[in-house]
């Protein structure tokens, strides 16, 4: 099968293709959706900090026009790449996630962190670049690890105050400099919820781009401790029985993934498919 949608180093002198415009105010969409024709966005009213050409869509060009701040498009408005995970669809999702992330990184990383000048883009490669110091940053990417522990019929479950209210989800924490992925899962699980596990298994992974992690998803089985909630971090943490589950998070993250994985197995369901 091929994909729909290829990450791409483009030219921005050459004409043509979609473009996507975003702001601190999110996307700007309208009726037709998010990608316009770029030579009529590029005559709109708007404050383009930068220009990326990011990939190809169904074969044709698509550039990002990232702005300093959002103003008003005749018919159109602006929405945050949550809602586009949430309602959209999901291959142009994957075009705004990534547009996103290059966005965030590129507009970070406008400066040299070693002696503060500007730095440039570098021709087809996707790395902002200083002269002075020969050096070059590379977009950034944030390991996280996200593990569903449990113990026979009851899975292991957590509130932080940021969820919508109600919600429980698998535990997850980014990775430390020094740590392997299995270190930090056990020491994410310690911290959050002062349980230990076993038995780690891989079960696959997500980009998750707010605003940069890659989630690595596991699945681990309690081996011992009593829930103690780790202050601020975690309003709530219960073992819920497969039978009674709580309000879960939306259906297209690793988290609900590994939730409806494990429950499919000891319901004897289908098991789903990761959204990629
Ligand atoms: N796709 C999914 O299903 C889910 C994704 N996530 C994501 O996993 C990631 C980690 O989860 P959390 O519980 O928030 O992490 P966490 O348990 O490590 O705690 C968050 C804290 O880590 C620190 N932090 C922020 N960015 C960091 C970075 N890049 N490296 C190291 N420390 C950093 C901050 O102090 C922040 O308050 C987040 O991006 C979150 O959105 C979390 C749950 C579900
Ligand atoms: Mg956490
Ligand atoms: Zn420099």
């Amino acid at each position: 099968m091929t994909s729909r949608w290829t990450t791409a180093v483009l030219d921005t002198d050459q004409p043509g293709g979609w473009a996507v415009a975003r702001s601190p105010e999110g996307f700007l969409f309208d009726d037709n959706g998010a990608l316009f024709p770029r030579e009529w966005l590029k005559r709109q009213d708007l404050a383009i900090l930068a220009e990326h050409g990011i990939g190809h869509l169904d074969g044709e060009p698509v550039y990002l026009l990232e702005l300093r701040s959002h103003s008003e498009v005749p018919g159109c408005q602006w929405k945050g790449l949550r809602a586009f995970m949430l309602e959209g669809d999901h291959t142009v999702y994957k075009v705004l996630a990534y547009a996103a992330q290059i966005g965030t990184w590129a507009r970070e990383h406008r400066y040299c962190g070693n002696c503060g000048q500007a730095m440039s883009q570098v021709p087809r490669e996707r790395a902002m670049y200083c002269q002075p110091c020969d050096l070059r940053s590379y977009p950034r990417i944030s390991p996280s690890m996200i593990v569903l522990v449990t113990r026979g019929d009851e899975i292991l479950l957590a509130r932080s105050p940021r969820f919508v209210s109600g919600v429980y989800s698998t535990l997850a924490g980014f990775a430390e400099p020094g740590e392997s992925a299995e270190d930090c899962l056990i020491r994410e699980v310690r911290e959050e919820v002062r349980i230990e596990v076993r038995n780690i298994q891989y079960m696959g992974s997500q980009c998750w781009p707010f605003p940069h992690s890659m989630m690595l998803g596991f699945h681990a089985e309690y081996a011992g401790g009593e829930i103690v909630c780790q202050e601020d971090e975690i309003e709530d943490a219960q073992w819920f029985n497969v039978h009674e589950l709580p309000p879960l998070p939306a259906s297209r993250s690793i988290a609900r993934y590994l939730i409806d994985v494990y429950v499919a197995r000891r319901l004897g369901h289908a098991e789903p498919v990761l959204p990629g």
